[in-house]
């Protein structure tokens, strides 16, 4: 069905992404030749059904063992649902689902296994892309970052801007697009920001039996209460220079901190503090961005977008605003990644993992019954 990874030129790259939030998986095409984007292609999505979402997450936070294989058969299953309606694809990048993340300690696990699909779906398929960036020394993540710079010069930007990701985690990404390419020193600068959705998602979940705060209609009805926001922000995570990563429950004891309060005050407390991290995030930037465009389902949360609007110094707007795909773009990401890894190019390095060096992460599996792949 591909045309070969052996060419030379834009390929045709099909990325998915099971993001932190466990909602589902999102696919998305990009033609690039690892440099420059192309184009965007079709797009689609799959949500996990509740049972599916019941084996992801008693899986969360372990390394091995049978939930984690019950796990991995699910987000294998769920892509090759999802992938086989795309036609015509040169190679696709499979990031799978973060399960658990230590990078300065066991590592970094993404379940999924990319062998197995590649044979599935007779496409050759780059997928573990954080564990040479953890086993060098880096974060391994975030992966965005390289991605992030051919989308600023994709949309024509030319003075800096951040990227800002609203997903389960918050991540961002601060791009000169005046630098010669994304390797060039001062190009980029990349990190996790703090938790973003995660601890709302699961408040909500676990009070009101709810899958979101939908709107931010209950954060908008609440009060902030000042002390918990203080003594959130007093963790050291946020005055460590980056590029620095999270996993999804780092933060999971910042529940504590709103226990006592009720709903809404709850809730517009922990949306205070996913905008308060930001901000202090943008603090080590090197120099004050144009502007932040926000990706990732946080945007869709308007309390959120106000509280950012407040608490920063320049224009705070979706990324749909120059033409990007704020549902899609980390799936965009790593098509665009799987480009690279497969011709041998970066997709991570000091300033976006704290890598000491560039690095190419990723493994190539490609179909054995495909040999032209
Ligand atoms: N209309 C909305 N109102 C409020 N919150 C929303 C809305 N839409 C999405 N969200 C929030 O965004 C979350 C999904 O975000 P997203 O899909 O970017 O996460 P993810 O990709 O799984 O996470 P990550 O980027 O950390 O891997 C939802 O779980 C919810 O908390
Ligand atoms: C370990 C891991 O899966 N991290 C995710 C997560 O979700 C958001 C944030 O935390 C970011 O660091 C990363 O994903 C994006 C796609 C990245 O690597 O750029």
């Amino acid at each position: 069905m591909g045309r070969g990874l052996g060419r030379t030129g834009p390929l045709r790259a099909l990325g998915a992404m099971s993001g932190t939030s466990l909602d589902g998986v999102d696919a998305a095409v990009v033609e690039t030749d690892g440099q420059r984007i192309v184009a965007f292609g079709e797009t689609a999505y799959r949500p996990y059904s509740e049972a599916e979402r019941a084996v992801l997450r008693a899986a969360l936070g372990q390394w091995g063992g049978p939930a984690v294989e019950a796990a991995a058969r699910v987000v294998d299953e769920a892509h090759r649902e999802l992938l086989s309606q795309f036609d015509g694809v040169d190679v696709i990048g499979f990031h799978g689902q973060t399960l658990a993340h230590d990078p300065r300690g066991r590592g970094t696990l993404q379940v999924g296994d990319g062998a197995w699909l590649a044979e599935a779906l007779g496409v050759p398929v780059v997928w573990d892309f954080r564990s040479d960036d953890v086993k060098l020394g880096g974060e391994g993540a975030p992966l965005a970052p390289f991605f992030h710079f051919a989308c600023a010069r994709w949309a024509g930007l030319t003075g800096p801007v951040a990227f800002l990701n609203l997903g389960g985690v918050g991540n961002l990404t601060w791009v000169d697009p005046a630098a010669p390419s994304p390797e060039a020193p001062g190009a980029l600068l990349a990190f996790d920001t703090g938790p973003a959705n995660a601890p709302i998602n699961d408040l909500v979940q676990a009070r009101l039996g709810q899958a979101m705060d939908e709107g931010g209609a209950l954060a908008r009805k609440g009060r902030v209460e000042t002390g918990a926001l203080e003594l959130f922000l007093s963790e050291p995570y946020f005055s460590r220079v980056p590029p620095k990563s999270l996993d999804r429950n780092d933060f999971a004891e910042m529940i504590g901190l709103v226990s006592e309060l009720g709903d809404a005050d709850a809730v517009a407390t922990l949306t205070a503090m996913a905008a308060a991290a930001v901000a202090q995030g943008m603090e080590h930037c090197p120099r004050a961005p144009d502007r932040v465009l926000v990706t990732g389902g946080g945007r869709n949360n308007p309390v959120l977008m106000e509280m950012l609007r407040v608490s920063l110094d320049c224009p705070v707007d979706p990324v749909e605003t120059v033409g990007l795909d704020g549902d899609m773009l980390e799936a965009q990401a790593f098509a665009y990644l799987a480009v690279r890894v497969a011709r041998g190019m970066p997709t991570s390095g000091p300033s976006t993992t704290g890598v000491p060096a560039m690095v190419g992460g990723g493994i190539v599996s490609r179909p054995v019954g495909n040999p032209r792949s």
